[in-house]
C-alpha cells in the first residue's frame, strides 16, 4: 500500500476522526502478518475496526486494532482475547481467528482478528424498516442458543446490549453473534454463579439489579436480564430510555410498553420471566424451550395442512411412515414425524455416529429437503436448533405415553443433547425401511436395490462401510 491511503479509507479517516498516519502504520503491521486492509468499519472506545483480506483464510475478516495506553487496558484486552479464543465450535459467539501484539518504542497495539459481520443489533432496532415478529423470534432463539453456548463454556458475558450483538444477513435471514467479551467472567458450572464482584458495569439500561448494586452473586441469570431488555427493544422497535430503565429494573415492564409489544404470550412467558428480580428469572433452557415451540408454530402453523398433503404425496416410498401419519391428529406429532424422516434421510447409517461428525453439507441437505418437501423457503435452522426442536417433539410424544414408558425413555433422554442424538441414530437406523434406494459404497461402487430392506439387513450384507445417496437431492 506504500505511503498512500486508498480514497475510501481516507474518507473513513475523516469520518471517524482518525489520523491518516496512524492508520498507515496499522496497515503496515497488518501487511506483515498477511492481512490486506480494505476499509475502516468503525470506531470503538479502544481503537478502530478494519475490514481486511486474510491471505491465510482467503476471505475477509474484521480486525479490531486496540491501542494499549494503561496497564488496566492491557489486562482487559488480554482477557477479551483469551475469552473469545477459548470458544470452540460455537455458532452464536463471534469467532476469533487470531490475536497478536505489536510493541514499538512509541506504542503498544493489540490486534484481534475475528469473523466479519455486517452490523450490530442497535442498527437493526433503529432502522426504518422494522423487523417483523418472526424475524425477531428467530433472532431471539439464536441469542438464547448463544447463552447456552456461553454456559457450556462457563462464561458470563455481563455486557449484553444491542451494540455488542453483531449480525450477518443472508436473503432476509439474520444470523446473530455475541461480541465484546471485555467484561465477561468465568463461572464455575457446578455453582452456576461467581462471587467475584466488581464495580465495572455494563451499560446502565441493560444491567441487572445485582450488578448495579453489587449485592449478590452473578449467575447465568444475570445475562438473562440484559437479554430481556434487548428483547423488549426488539419488540417495541426502539431503544429504552434512561428514565424508563430504572422503572423497568425495579417494577418490571409497564402497561405502555406492554401495549407497544402487543403480544400477551411473549410478555407473560418471556419478558416477565427475564426482566424481573434475579430469583424470578428463568434459565436460557427454559426460555428456549418455550420460544422455539412458538417459533416452530409460527414457521409451520399456517402451512400445517400443506405440510400434511405435501408430505403424504411426496414421500410415498415411506409406506410405514405414511400409515402412521394418517393416524395422527395432532400437528405436533406430525412435525415430529417429519423431523424423524428427515433425520433418517440425512444420516448415512451412522449407528453411534457422533453429533460433531454431522457436517455442514448434511445440514444443507436437510435444508434442501425441508424446502422441497415442505415448500418452506424461510427455513434456515442449524443443527443445534434442529436438535432442540427434535427434543421438543420427542417430549411431546413422551407426554402421550404411559408413565412406565415415560420413565424408561426419559432416562435415556435426560442425557445431554449428544446422548439424545446418539440414541436417535440407533432408533432411526433400526427402523429405517429403504426401498429402491441407491447406495454407494465408500469405494464408489453403485448398488441398487429394488426390494425393501432394513438398514440392519443391509449392514449385515455389506458391512458398515457405506454411505447412502439421497434419492431426493
Ligand atoms: N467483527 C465485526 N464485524 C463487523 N463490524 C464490527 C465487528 N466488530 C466490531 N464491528 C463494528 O465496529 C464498530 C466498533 O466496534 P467496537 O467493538 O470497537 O466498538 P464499541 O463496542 O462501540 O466500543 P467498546 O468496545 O469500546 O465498547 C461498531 O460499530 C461495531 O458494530
Amino acid at each position: 500500500m506504500g505511503n498512500k491511503l486508498p480514497e475510501n479509507i481516507k474518507q473513513k479517516c475523516q469520518q471517524y476522526g482518525q489520523n491518516e498516519k496512524d492508520i498507515l502504520g496499522l496497515i503496515d503491521h497488518l501487511n506483515d502478518k498477511g492481512y490486506q486492509c480494505l476499509d475502516i468499519i468503525g470506531k470503538g472506545g479502544f481503537g478502530v475496526v478494519l475490514r481486511a483480506f486474510s491471505k491465510k483464510l482467503q476471505s475477509d475478516v474484521a480486525i479490531k486494532c486496540l491501542k494499549v495506553e494503561k496497564k488496566n487496558d492491557f489486562e482487559k484486552l488480554k482477557k477479551e482475547c483469551e475469552t473469545i479464543q477459548k470458544f470452540k465450535e460455537t455458532k452464536y459467539l463471534l469467532k476469533s481467528f487470531d490475536t497478536f501484539q505489536v510493541v514499538t518504542k512509541e506504542l503498544s497495539l493489540i490486534f484481534m482478528v475475528t469473523e466479519i459481520c455486517q452490523g450490530d443489533l442497535s442498527a437493526l432496532i433503529r432502522s426504518e424498516k422494522k423487523l417483523n415478529k418472526l424475524e425477531i423470534l428467530r433472532i431471539f432463539v439464536q441469542l438464547l442458543l448463544g447463552l447456552v453456548e456461553m454456559e457450556n463454556h462457563e462464561t458470563l458475558h455481563l455486557d449484553i446490549k444491542p451494540p455488542n450483538i453483531l449480525f450477518k444477513e443472508q436473503q432476509g435471514h439474520y444470523q446473530v453473534k455475541y461480541a465484546d467479551f471485555g467484561l465477561s467472567k468465568n463461572v464455575s458450572c457446578e455453582k452456576g454463579y461467581t462471587t467475584h464482584l466488581t464495580n465495572e458495569g455494563g451499560t446502565y439500561v441493560y444491567i441487572s439489579d445485582e450488578v448495579l448494586n453489587e449485592k449478590r452473586h452473578y449467575s447465568f441469570k444475570t445475562d438473562i436480564y440484559s437479554l430481556g431488555v434487548v428483547f423488549v427493544e426488539l419488540l417495541i422497535g426502539r431503544q429504552i430510555r434512561q428514565d424508563e430503565a430504572a422503572l423497568l429494573r425495579y417494577n418490571g415492564i409497564n402497561q405502555v410498553q406492554q401495549n407497544e409489544i402487543n403480544d400477551e404470550y411473549l410478555v407473560d412467558n418471556a419478558i416477565k420471566k427475564m426482566v424481573v428480580k434475579h430469583e424470578m428469572r428463568e434459565t436460557s433452557q427454559q426460555l428456549l424451550y418455550k420460544i422455539s415451540n412458538l417459533l416452530l408454530n409460527l414457521e409451520f402453523g399456517n402451512n400445517a395442512k400443506l405440510i400434511q398433503i405435501d408430505y403424504i404425496m411426496k414421500i410415498e416410498q415411506y409406506q410405514l411412515l405414511i400409515q402412521d401419519i394418517k393416524k395422527l391428529s395432532n400437528q405436533g406429532e406430525l412435525i415430529f414425524k417429519i423431523w424423524f424422516d428427515i433425520l433418517q434421510s440425512i444420516t448415512s447409517f451412522g449407528i453411534g455416529q457422533d453429533f460433531k461428525s454431522i457436517q455442514a453439507e448434511e445440514i444443507q441437505i436437510l435444508q434442501n429437503i425441508m424446502k422441497k418437501y415442505l415448500n418452506l423457503t424461510c427455513l434456515n435452522l442449524d443443527l443445534s436448533e434442529i436438535l432442540y426442536i427434535q427434543e421438543w417433539a420427542f417430549n411431546l410424544k413422551v407426554q402421550n405415553r404411559k408413565p412406565t414408558q415415560i420413565r424408561k425413555r426419559k432416562n435415556k433422554y435426560n442425557q445431554k443433547i449428544n446422548g439424545v442424538y446418539k440414541f436417535w441414530m440407533k432408533r432411526t437406523c433400526r427402523n429405517t425401511i429403504c426401498k429402491k434406494e441407491n447406495f454407494i459404497s465408500t469405494k464408489g461402487i453403485n448398488i441398487s436395490y429394488n426390494n425393501q430392506i432394513t438398514t440392519s439387513q443391509y449392514k449385515r450384507n455389506h458391512g458398515n462401510n457405506i454411505t447412502r445417496k439421497l434419492k431426493h437431492q
